[in-house]
């Protein structure tokens, strides 16, 4: 068989990460090396279709998430880094509080610390939206999750965690570093853990706290605090992100955000917070949400290891192969999404609906039965966010500051985004 086709990407490949995946898929197609050879690409619907559907067996999240990004290490062995019938069992017991009407329970948290933060933009000069939108959503995940009130530590450990020490560490000094954090975070999340066992309430936290397995035995505080760590920051890193990019494309696109308020005050008019079922029926936002979601996926690449050969357009991929789904690229296919760097978010509504004929183009939060089980939590939370501050609030970009992604794991405003709050006059 052929050799996969090698691509060189630049050493500051990750400002121009988009572009430059399009240029090698159109070049050599949807597979192809990069990296010195350590990872395989693949692009576009079919590929996405076979890691995340049809092949699925075939791929490891552990090896994926666990060794290519190192998750395991710093954050332990929680959803996204586990294999087989051990993801699938803890995938059921946590399922039931992601459902979408279980949103009703943590809309009342949303909207009351929206509220809160918010008002907090409005009282300075300007802010930077990314830094402000990690707080709210650190915070609404830590509150609506584990039920911590006094959410700053806890939020200041990960973001330690995420970022790394200031300066680098030798391995051994560094090591220390992760397990002095780590520990912290123990120190914390213990007395929750045994709160729940004997007053459980029913968020997340409580479900896992309760359960217990064919032999009746509980989950292992180890284990119970990997999952926390995972849901905590697969929860807010990629919720900041996707929020503050929507939240910018709003402001930039004032005919399209024009309409946006037009279905807030049909579907809300003068009340102060939307319903969960308002927030489903809001269409016009929701397609600009997914249009975020397109242009600035905050996760770029679903990382594999290969557990089992496999072939994809006459190449063969061994086992023992680390690959790439790419969302980023798959994103950006002009043969899938017309004008692809184009904000135009009427291509997810009727008649055209360009997601829909090409199942498994738009992936964002991932597909099949790994979907982001956050997918609903992160999509209530930015449509409430979005509801408040378009009703409430006038926003305007600060001139002259250089905005572009840049992705590692998650991609980010490399600068911010430096914004003016203003409360709209009544
Ligand atoms: C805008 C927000 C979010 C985005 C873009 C996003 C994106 C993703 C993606 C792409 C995956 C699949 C990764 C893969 O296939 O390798 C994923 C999985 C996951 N996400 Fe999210 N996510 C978001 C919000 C959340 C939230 C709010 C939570 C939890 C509260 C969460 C928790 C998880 C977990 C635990 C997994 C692993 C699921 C499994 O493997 O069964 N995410 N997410």
């Amino acid at each position: 068989m052929k050799a996969i086709p090698l691509v060189n990407l630049p050493d500051d490949y990750r400002y121009h990460f988009g572009p430059l995946l399009i240029e090698a898929y159109q070049q050599h197609g949807p597979i192809f090396a990069a990296h010195g050879g350590k990872i395989v690409y693949l692009i576009g619907p079919e590929a996405n279709r076979l890691v995340l559907v049809s092949q699925r067996h075939k791929f490891s999240n552990h090896i994926g998430w666990g060794t290519i990004f190192d998750v395991t290490e710093t954050f332990g062995n929680g959803l996204l880094t586990m294999d087989g019938e051990e993801h699938d069992q803890h995938r059921k017991v946590m399922n039931p509080a992601f459902a979408v009407n279980y949103m009703d329970k943590y809309l009342p948290i949303m909207n009351r610390l929206i509220g809160l933060h918010v008002a907090r933009w409005a009282e300075q000069e300007e802010i930077d939206l990314f830094q402000e939108a990690r707080k709210l959503t650190f915070d609404i995940a830590a509150q609506a999750l584990t039920g911590l009130e006094q959410s700053d530590h806890f939020r200041e450990l990960f973001t330690l965690l995420l970022n790394g020490p200031a300066v680098r560490l030798p391995e051994e000094e560094y090591r220390q570093w992760v397990a002095s954090l780590e520990q912290q975070l123990q120190d914390l999340l213990l007395p929750i853990i045994e709160e729940r066992r004997h007053h459980p309430t029913d968020d997340l936290f409580s479900i896992l706290v309760q359960h217990r397995d064919a032999e009746g035995r509980p989950m292992s505080v180890e284990k119970l605090i990997a999952h926390v760590n995972i849901l905590l920051v697969a929860g807010h890193e990629t919720s900041t992100s996707l929020s503050t990019w929507l939240l910018y494309l709003l402001i930039q696109h004032k005919d399209y955000t024009q309409r946006i308020l037009q279905e807030q005050s049909e579907l809300v008019g003068e009340r102060a917070d939307p319903t969960l079922d308002e927030l489903k029926r809001m269409k016009v936002l929701e397609n600009a949400l997914n249009e975020a979601e397109r242009l600035y996926p905050p996760v770029a690449n679903g990382p594999r290891g290969v557990l089992e050969d496999f072939d994809f357009h006459g190449y063969h991929v061994p086992a023992g192969t680390f690959v790439f789904y790419s969302i980023l690229a798959s994103h950006y296919l002009p043969e899938i999404f017309a004008n692809p760097t184009v904000f135009d978010p009427d291509r997810f509504a009727p008649p055209r609906e360009e997601h829909k004929k090409n199942p498994y183009a738009l992936v964002g939060f991932g597909g099949g039965p790994r979907i982001c089980i956050g997918i609903n939590f992160a999509q209530i939370e930015i449509k409430a966010l979005a509801s408040h501050v378009l009703r409430h609030y006038t926003l305007e970009v600060v001139p002259d500051q250089r905005i572009a992604q840049v992705y590692s794991v998650t991609g980010w405003p490399v600068e911010g985004i430096r914004i003016r709050v203003k409360k709209k006059a009544l």
